[in-house]
């Protein structure tokens, strides 16, 4: 499994204790970035991990920012992207089961790091049910297909 993680500084550390976390469970991890605390604009980072995941670069991507709200929504403009910010295990849990996210996204200044590795061990150990959601899931593809071509 290829996961790509970004950040911004306010999330650098995070993702790096997120990527040991990964690595040691056997994922292959491709790191968009940011390098280092140094401060920088978080939509790079949330479209560089979009688009890894849109392109099939990578299987799903992982986006932190301070809050992880405005690296979900770069996320998220690139299409075939759906980028889940959560903030607790059940959120993350729902956002496989329910809205087969493919990005999870959390802020380094509002989760402590347990709480952040609790989210995303559930996001990775959680599957799609399919069934009545996929159906609503078709439903966000058919905005993108309407609006993006
Ligand atoms: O949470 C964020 C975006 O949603 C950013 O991490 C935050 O805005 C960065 O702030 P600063 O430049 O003051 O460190």
């Amino acid at each position: 499994m290829k996961v790509a993680v970004g950040s911004d500084h306010a999330g650098f550390e995070y993702k790096e204790i997120v990527k040991n976390h990964l690595q040691e469970k056997g994922y292959q991890i491709i790191d968009k970035g940011t390098y280092s605390k140094e401060s920088v604009d978080y939509p790079v980072f949330g479209e560089a991990v979009g688009k890894a995941v849109a392109s099939g670069e990578a299987d799903f991507g992982i986006v932190i920012c301070g809050t992880g709200i405005g690296i979900s929504i770069s996320a998220n403009k690139v299409p075939g992207v759906r980028a889940a910010l959560c903030t607790n295990e059940y959120m993350a849990r729902m956002a496989r089961k329910h809205n087969n996210a493919n990005v999870l996204a959390f802020g380094a200044r509002v989760l402590g790091i347990d709480v952040a590795l609790g989210i995303v061990d559930q996001f990775f150990s959680s599957e799609f049910e399919g069934g009545r959601h996929e159906r609503r899931v078709n439903l966000i593809s058919e905005i993108e297909k309407d609006l993006c071509g």
